[in-house]
C-alpha cells in the first residue's frame, strides 16, 4: 500500500524511496522528501516551521498551503467576507482515493461548500486537488469546477515554502517582468519592472511577478529545483525578512532564514469561470542534477 491515511493526514511513499505527507486541513502537503538524480538519499525539500499549528486551529505556516478563492487580502467585491488568502487553507478536505503506475504515486482530495464557506462566499463549487509523487518530482493540480448557476471569480496559488538558505538562494528568470511590490508603501509606486534575472531575497521581498514565464529554477549552493506551472501566470516571491520574519507568531525563532516562497498563482486579476465549467492550475517540481 503506497498510500496511509492516518487520522489528521496522508502519508504517500514512492517505491523509489521519495514520500509527502498531506494534512486533510487545508490540503497541505507538509513534507516531500526526495532524493536528486545524483544522490538518491530522500531530502526534505519543505519548510513547515516547528512552530506551525497542525490541528486545524489555523493555516500551516509552512509547506504548500492552497490559496482560493481569494489571495492576500480579499480585493473583489464577492470576496469582501473571505479571510486572507480565502478558505481552501483553513478547510477540512475529504480524500478521494489513490492511483499508482509505474512511474507516479498519484492521490485526490476533495472540498465543496459548506454551510460556513457559504455564509463567506455564496457560491456552489467542486475542487479537486490532485498530489502527484514521482522518485524526483512532485506535482499539485487543482480543479475548480463552477457548479453555480451563475460564473464566479477567483484567484488561486500554491503557497511553496521552498526549504533554502534565505541569504544563499536566487529564483530565475524573472528579469524584464513587471511585479507589484507589496512592500512598496505607496500604491502608486508599486508597479515596478524587475531588472535582475536570478532574484534574490537578501532584503524583504513579497512580489507578485505578472505573466511570468511559468517556468522558473529555484537555486543556492549546489541545489537546483525546477518549477514548471500551467494557467498560473503569476508568481510570488515571498520571504519576510528577520524584522518582520521574528514577529510572525507560529515562525520558529530564525525560520525567516530557511525559506524561500516561490508560489505560482493567478492572482494579478481574477478568472472568470462559466457555469459547468472547470480550471485546471497545474505545478510540477523538479529536484535537479547539477
Ligand atoms: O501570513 P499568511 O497569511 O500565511 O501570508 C503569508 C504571505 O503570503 C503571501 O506570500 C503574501 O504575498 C504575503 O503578503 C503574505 O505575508
Amino acid at each position: 500500500m503506497q498510500v496511509e491515511q492516518l487520522q489528521d493526514r496522508l502519508v504517500v511513499k514512492h517505491p523509489k524511496g521519495s514520500s509527502t505527507e498531506i494534512l486533510l486541513y487545508g490540503a497541505t502537503v507538509l513534507s516531500w522528501k526526495s532524493g536528486s538524480p545524483k544522490d538518491h538519499t530522500p531530502v526534505e525539500r519543505l519548510f513547515v516551521s516547528s512552530t506551525a499549528s497542525l490541528d486545524g486551529s489555523k493555516p500551516v505556516r509552512g509547506g504548500i498551503p492552497v490559496v482560493f478563492p481569494c489571495f492576500g487580502s480579499p480585493s473583489h467585491p464577492d470576496h469582501m467576507k473571505l479571510g486572507q488568502h480565502g478558505f481552501a487553507r483553513n478547510s477540512v478536505w475529504k480524500y478521494d482515493g489513490y492511483t499508482e503506475t509505474p512511474d507516479f504515486v498519484t492521490v485526490r482530495l476533495t472540498l465543496e461548500s459548506t454551510p460556513a464557506i457559504h455564509t463567506l462566499w455564496p457560491k456552489s463549487f467542486h475542487l479537486t486537488y490532485v498530489v502527484e509523487l514521482g522518485e524526483h518530482t512532485l506535482s499539485t493540480d487543482l480543479h475548480v469546477k463552477n457548479t453555480s448557476a451563475a460564473p464566479f471569480d477567483f484567484q488561486a496559488l500554491f503557497h511553496n515554502y521552498i526549504r533554502a538558505p534565505a541569504k544563499e538562494v536566487t529564483v530565475s528568470p524573472l528579469q524584464n517582468i513587471t511585479y507589484y511590490d507589496k512592500n512598496e508603501p505607496k500604491e502608486e509606486r508599486r508597479l515596478k519592472l524587475q531588472s535582475k534575472n536570478a532574484v534574490d531575497v537578501l532584503n524583504p521581498s513579497d512580489a507578485v511577478y505578472e505573466n511570468a514565464g511559468q517556468h522558473y529554477t529555484v537555486a543556492w549552493r549546489g541545489n537546483v529545483l525546477d518549477i514548471t506551472t500551467h494557467n498560473l501566470k503569476d508568481v510570488t516571491v515571498w520571504n519576510a525578512g528577520e524584522k518582520a520574519g521574528a514577529k510572525i507568531v507560529d515562525m520558529e525563532p530564525g525560520g525567516w532564514d530557511r525559506y524561500i516562497c516561490v508560489e505560482p498563482g493567478y492572482v494579478r486579476g481574477f478568472y472568470r469561470l462559466g457555469v459547468g465549467e472547470t480550471w485546471v492550475g497545474h505545478q510540477t517540481i523538479s529536484v535537479k542534477t547539477i
